[in-house]
């Protein structure tokens, strides 16, 4: 029996995403969810796409390990376990490659280590990833594992835009640059953005906005990225569910030494309390909408935040435009992106100048299928590409070491 069947699994800091693959047909068997790992109120949400009857289970669920043993077994009770002779690989998403990796690399020992490595770069997000694929190896020690980087579709970028403008010495020793995250999407969705247009990537020049908790853009050329706003870590940028993106640096000294606060209470107060949640108390863009369009009592904090969102959306259209120069398709992806049809014409309002705009009928259409949302015969297009980052990995991952390849 030839193996053709891709576990992905990402690991966030507080959740694990998971997808079965069937890369025969590129079908979906299973996909799924953990989210709130290490609370009370663990919740695993099962799907196996032969039924399409989801499972859930609530109840604490202490760590990644322990997440990703409930999977397996959830996928065994559907016939569809680690254990099964169909599985060829398990790809996991890593956040951090630091510049160590610009592919997937099927992962060993020393690939473990570079990854370990790299957690101080990447705290939230690296130590999750590693226990994912331990856990993952322990259960499976024959198959292949291999790791999708989300750092690995920036490593084209220019100097001039991966550089900080700090002394050179000190950030070579420390490794000090602007990495860039969410590559896998940006890849998938620039990709997709050209097949949209009947072109092929390298014909077309498209800022993707992948706007999901996490959010970020990139100015992609021809196919290769040639800015994007995340950073050394995933904080810079745009403005996020929970982090606040760009900002004076002088802010963390200035509660260091006039709010008495630590290195990590202000690592968690940008981390985990800004953005949107430290703005109006809500990190859900369905949320903060729901308030400003009932108009709440709170509606005002709402919409503050809405539009210190969106003004930073803008600033970063606007830049990314100067750096393409020319731009064939502005491109919304992840979970605002993808839903959130007021974001999506605030950041385009009135750039009409630069050819960009957006057709209220077609914005407001509701599909999970990749759709142009400017009107007829614009300079430029914009666009909603659902991203698919767990159909990434696996396509990645397959073509490294599936049938044989490894
Ligand atoms: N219908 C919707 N309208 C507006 N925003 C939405 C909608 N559905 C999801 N979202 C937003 O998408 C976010 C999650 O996006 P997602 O790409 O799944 O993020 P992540 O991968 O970082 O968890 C939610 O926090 C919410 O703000
Ligand atoms: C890198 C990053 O920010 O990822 P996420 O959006 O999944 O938190
Ligand atoms: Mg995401």
């Amino acid at each position: 029996m030839t193996a053709t069947r891709v576990l992905v699994l990402n690991s966030g800091s507080s959740s694990v995403k998971y997808q079965l693959l069937d890369m025969s047909d590129g079908s979906r068997l299973a996909v799924g969810l953990v989210e709130r790992i290490g609370e009370e109120t663990s919740r695993l949400k099962h799907t196996p796409l032969a039924t399409g009857e989801s499972r859930e289970t609530t109840g604490p669920i202490a760590d990644h390990e322990a997440a990703l043993k409930a999977v397996a077994e959830e996928l065994a009770r559907d016939g569809l376990g680690l254990d099964s002779p169909e599985l060829a690989a398990i790809g996991h998403r890593v956040v951090h490659g630091g510049q160590t990796f610009t592919e997937p690399t099927v992962i060993d020992d020393a690939v473990l280590a570079e990854i370990e490595r790299l957690i101080p770069v990447a705290p939230l997000h690296n130590p999750a990833n590693l226990t994912g694929i331990r856990t993952a190896q322990a259960l499976r020690p024959d198959l292949p594992q291999v790791a999708v980087f989300d750092t690995a579709f920036h490593t084209t970028m220019p100097e001039a835009a991966a550089r900080y403008a700090i002394d050179v010495k000190t950030a070579d020793e420390h490794r000090i640059r602007r990495y860039g995250f969410h590559g896998t999407s940006h890849a998938y969705v620039s990709r997709a953005t050209a097949a949209l247009l009947g072109k092929s990537p390298e014909e077309v020049n498209v800022i993707v906005l992948h706007l999901g908790n996490g959010a970020s853009a990139s100015a992609v050329e021809k196919g290769r990225c040639m800015d994007t706003s995340m950073g050394l870590t995933p904080l810079e940028g745009l403005v996020m569910g929970t982090r606040s993106g760009d900002m004076d640096p002088a802010v963390i000294f200035h509660l260091m030494r006039v709010g008495g606060m630590s290195t990590d209470e202000i690592d968690t107060l940008l981390n985990k309390r800004s953005g949107l949640i430290g703005l109006c108390g809500d990190n859900d863009m369905r949320e903060i909408r729901r308030r400003i369009d009932e108009g709440a009592e709170d509606a005002a904090q709402a919409q503050l935040a809405f539009d210190i969102y969106i003004h930073r959306l803008r600033k970063y259209i606007g830049a990314y435009y100067a750096v393409l120069g020319r731009v064939d398709a502005v491109a919304f992806t992840a979970g605002v992106g993808e839903n959130a049809a007021p974001v999506r014409e605030a950041a385009i309002a009135g750039l009409e100048a630069l050819g960009l705009a957006v057709d209220d009928e077609l914005n407001a259409v509701r599909s999970g299928e990749p759709r142009l949302i400017s009107p007829e015969g614009a300079r430029v297009a914009v666009a909603v590409v659902p991203t698919d980052e767990e159909l990434e990995i696996a396509d990645q991952t397959y073509a490294l070491v599936g049938n044989g390849n490894a």
